[in-house]
């Protein structure tokens, strides 16, 4: 069974609307919808686990328990960093969770078939994470702002969510993380420092991470795009979500 930890928990500062951003609508429906709806649509999702700043806890769970289409999930509260939010959500995990994903809140455009192959990836290599190609050219530049070091571009990728890998070894390196007091950006660097290899899946460009205004208006066009039309109409899970979001809103 394949659990997915939703890191939740921001604040969105950089996205300067005022409020954790997962909760701000696209294409009409708050974005962690997006994201809880996408991987509740896969069978080999047994459970959700949302990780929200404390202050939200008790209003999320008001607000998921109006929206149909989800598989079992739970709320909880993170922590200072995304790694505390994350370790809190390890704390809940199903005993029978032998995959479990970590995917962020704020990727809502993750396609179905990078969620398949990352959870292929996991299950048959113990780590994977969903990246892209670098586009541009990256440099290392010093404080003294000099550039240091230009990597060779063919061996760049940027690296997105979901990122999978065996229960046992993601909570093998988040509490060796614990005990050197190191903080990764991501899941996969806490499983590196073990020495294990993480494997690659090649994802798509569109699986932005929303993070500044800018990348709220590419999602809306993305989603807004001929083909991307028609997936929307046929989703019914996101339309009876917004039915029951609509009247919960109403309501309070
Ligand atoms: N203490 C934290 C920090 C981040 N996140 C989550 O991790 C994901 C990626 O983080 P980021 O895009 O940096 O979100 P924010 O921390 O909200 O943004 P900012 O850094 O601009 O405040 C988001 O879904 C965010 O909610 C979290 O669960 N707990
Ligand atoms: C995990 C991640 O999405 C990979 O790109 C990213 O590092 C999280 O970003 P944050 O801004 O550090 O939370």
């Amino acid at each position: 069974m394949v659990s997915v930890i939703f890191p939740a928990a921001g604040a969105g500062r950089r996205m300067k609307a005022g409020k954790n951003k997962v909760f701000l609508e696209l294409a009409g429906a708050p974005i962690l919808l997006h994201s809880l709806l996408k991987f509740s649509s896969l069978p080999a999702v047994g459970e959700l686990i949302v990780v929200v700043a404390e202050a939200e806890v008790d209003y999320i769970g008001r607000l998921l328990a109006e929206v149909r289409g989800l598989k079992p999930y739970q709320v909880t509260a993170g922590g200072a960093e995304r790694q505390d939010s994350i370790t809190n959500g390890l704390k809940l995990l199903n005993p029978e969770a032998d995959v479990v994903l970590v995917h962020d809140a704020a990727r809502p455009l993750v396609s179905l078939e990078t969620i398949e192959a990352v959870v292929r990836a996991a299950e048959e290599k113990g780590a994977a994470i969903a990246a892209v190609r670098e586009k541009n050219t990256i440099k290392a530049v010093d404080a003294a702002g000099f550039v240091r070091e230009t990597p060779p571009r063919e061996n760049l990728w940027e690296v997105q969510t979901p990122q999978g890998f065996r229960r046992e070894l993601l909570l093998r390196a988040y509490e060796k993380a614990a005990e050197d007091g190191f903080l990764g950006t991501d899941d996969a660097s806490l499983v590196e420092r073990l020495g294990e290899h993480v494997f690659v899946v090649e994802s798509e460009y569109r699986n932005v991470k929303i993070t500044t205004p800018e990348d709220l208006l590419i999602a809306e066009a993305l989603l807004a795009c001929p083909g991307e039309r028609l997936k929307r109409t046929a989703s019914t899970a996101l339309k009876a979500a917004v039915a029951g979001l609509k009247a919960h809103w109403k309501k309070h």
